[in-house]
């Protein structure tokens, strides 16, 4: 039943790399079909070598006939053949490499543009190493699958079966013996495969595990450090680097142990074989010159016939493991994407929207991330246009979730939420995404400088970069920089204090000029005095731009127009803050007045 199911997966994985490497080739599929009759040609010109061999051992050698002219026609023909045969294997491996390294570029480019639109809940599940490793490693292993494996066991089989038909010309019974060894190198490769290939999947897996770890420990090491969680993580990282090693060394034992020896006894085995035929068949008696000829061209044969066999066994390693990664990252590219926005919406009225419309209109919103263990309850809000809003509540009350969904990361239930009139499902992408700007709580800030971290790829002119970076108060200390907006503000936005960046991530969101501004915590890791200098900002935008913001500091929401009180994802309070004050034993006055004994 295992097996079953595990020859079933095999299968399905098999058709996945094939499905996939045929995708990737895309308009360059042409080349294969050349590099397969180059292949064909050179190896073909290859089995010719031997014959000419042959004939030149009985014609002329052995009946010691000097026919000069005749001779040298039959060495050149050797040596014409080969030389051809080389210059068509360079012919077709050019294509086939280019073919290879344009499949991996074309697949990357197609990998990457997929995981930029995988929903946010994809996210919540994957592991930033092992997501990376799909995009670098595996799609490399398409590359291998080309030149490697498919060169090497069509080039073998097409060597093969040429030499099988000569060899057939020339005495099949011989040819017989010959390719009665065949099953034998199936027999061992099959063997060889059972044995190595938990191994040669294990170690796949770790290595993903390292890289995985590996940008884990990178991504966070200020809290590793602080923790003092070096010792730890080394010893974790040392625990599956050594996994990886036994695995290899199992693969490789497999491989040394078996494989090889076997298929070399199996080669010595064979030219014995034959030898003895031509010493039974001459029964002590000198070989005939004919003779002599046939067992020139078979030696020659034996002894590459086996290497081609030897060479697609070697594959299966290989092919094994490009077929798991390939299998990978098609899995991956089946991933669902986020879902299309907008496509049977109105064009016009989605572009516009309703002015009179509140901004956000939530109706009777229910959300779980998980089955039906719900995060928000029945939630209706509505929040009219260029009003300042404000959500506070108890850590894990549903705040960033509402946000969130406000942020279409998690699909809503359809007509749940509107923007201004226009159910949120409905509006297409680009509109959705010029109309809302987030300030997030992790400002993330790309190695670049300050204007393309402004910009963030939308190709804004300089000047709108700058209203924005003003708006945001982020003007004044950008210019101070040596290079101005051209400082590069190095990984991470490092040079920047926590305040700066969050005022660059403001600068970021008011440059797209959005209808709605979203906050997630954005005051939270800034002292008082920058905190005043986000007030002033987000002060000298109200009326103008419908502001919700998402804050554990009471501070920053103080002077909204309302604040909403979340408590395990229902709206428990809602009103102003000497509204929300006034209500004796409120969540909101108990949160304000925690707040304020603990300043
Ligand atoms: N991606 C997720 N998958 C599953 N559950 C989640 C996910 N994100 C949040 N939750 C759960 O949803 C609930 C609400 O979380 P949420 O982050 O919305 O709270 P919050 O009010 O923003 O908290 P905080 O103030 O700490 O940021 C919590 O119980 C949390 O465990």
């Amino acid at each position: 039943m295992q097996a079953e199911r595990q020859e079933r997966a095999h299968a399905q994985q098999m058709r996945q790399a094939v499905g996939l490497l045929r995708d990737s080739a895309g308009p360059d599929l042409h080349h294969l079909w050349w590099a397969v009759l180059w292949l064909a040609c050179a190896a073909g010109l290859e089995v010719v070598a031997p014959l000419l061999g042959k004939r030149l051992i009985d014609d002329y050698l052995l009946p010691r006939v000097a026919n000069w002219p005749a001779m040298a026609l039959l060495l050149g023909g050797v040596f014409v053949t080969g030389a051809i045969a080389t210059w068509l294997r360079y012919l077709q491996l050019v294509r086939l490499s280019g073919l290879a390294m344009r499949s991996v570029q074309r697949l990357r480019e197609r990998v990457y543009g997929h995981v930029l639109r995988l929903p946010m809940a994809f996210f919540d599940r994957a592991i930033t190493g092992q997501l990376v490793s799909r995009v670098t490693n595996d799609t490399e292993a398409v590359k291998q699958l080309y030149v490697q494996v498919l060169f090497v066991i069509l080039d073998s089989t097409i060597v093969l079966t040429g030499m099988i038909l000569a060899m057939a010309w020339l005495d099949w019974r011989l040819m017989s013996i010959v390719v009665a060894t065949m099953p034998f190198v199936l027999l061992i490769v099959l063997l060889y495969q059972r044995l190595s290939a938990p191994a040669v999947t294990k170690a796949r897996q770790l290595r993903s595990d390292i890289n995985a770890q590996m940008a884990e420990s990178i991504g966070g090491m200020s809290v590793l450090q602080a923790n003092n969680a070096q010792r730890r993580f080394g010893e974790r990282f040392a625990r599956t680097n050594d996994d990886h090693y036994t695995q290899r060394v199992a693969e490789i034992r497999a491989n040394a142990w078996l494989l090889r020896p076997a298929l070399d006894m199996l080669n010595v085995v064979l030219l014995a074989s034959v030898i003895w035929l031509f010493g039974l068949r001459a029964g002590g008696a000198a070989l005939g010159a004919a003779e002599v000829g046939v067992l020139y061209a078979f030696i020659s044969y034996i002894a590459r016939v086996i290497e081609p066999l030897i060479q697609i066994t070697m594959q299966f390693s290989q092919l094994q493991q490009s077929v798991v990664a390939t299998a990978r990252v098609a899995g991956l590219l089946d991933e669902p994407g986020a879902p299309e926005h907008g496509k049977c919406g109105d064009g016009a009225a989605n572009e516009a929207g309703d002015a009179n419309a509140p901004a956000i209109d939530i109706r009777h919103l229910d959300f779980a991330y998980v089955d039906d263990n719900k995060v928000l309850h029945d939630v209706t809000l509505q929040i009219p246009q260029g009003a300042f809003y404000g959500i506070v509540g108890h850590t894990g009350s549903g705040k960033s979730t509402l946000l969130s969904l406000l942020l279409r990361y998690y699909p809503a239930r359809p007509g749940s939420i509107l923007m201004s009139g226009v159910p949120l499902d409905e509006i297409d992408h680009d509109t959705f995404r010029s109309r809302v700007g987030l300030v997030p709580q992790d400002p993330f800030l790309l190695a670049a400088s300050a204007r393309e971290n402004i910009d963030m790829g939308r190709n804004l002119p300089f000047e709108r970069i700058e209203r924005a970076a003003r708006a945001a108060h982020a003007h004044d200390f950008i210019l101070a920089l040596e290079n101005g907006y051209d400082t590069v503000l190095g990984e991470g936005g490092s040079r920047l204090s926590s305040g700066q960046k969050q005022l660059i991530a403001i600068a970021r969101a008011l440059a797209g000029e959005p209808r709605i501004l979203m906050l997630d915590e954005a005051t939270s890791r800034i002292d008082s005095a920058t905190e005043q200098i986000v007030q002033e900002a987000l002060d000298e935008l109200r009326g103008q731009v419908t502001i919700i913001a998402i804050a554990h500091r009471l501070s920053t929401i103080r002077d909204a127009d309302r604040i909403v009180v979340l408590n395990h994802g229902r709206i428990e309070e809602s009103g102003s803050h000497d509204a929300l004050m006034r209500i004796e034993g409120g969540l909101y006055q108990r949160l304000y007045l925690l707040q304020q004994l603990a300043a």
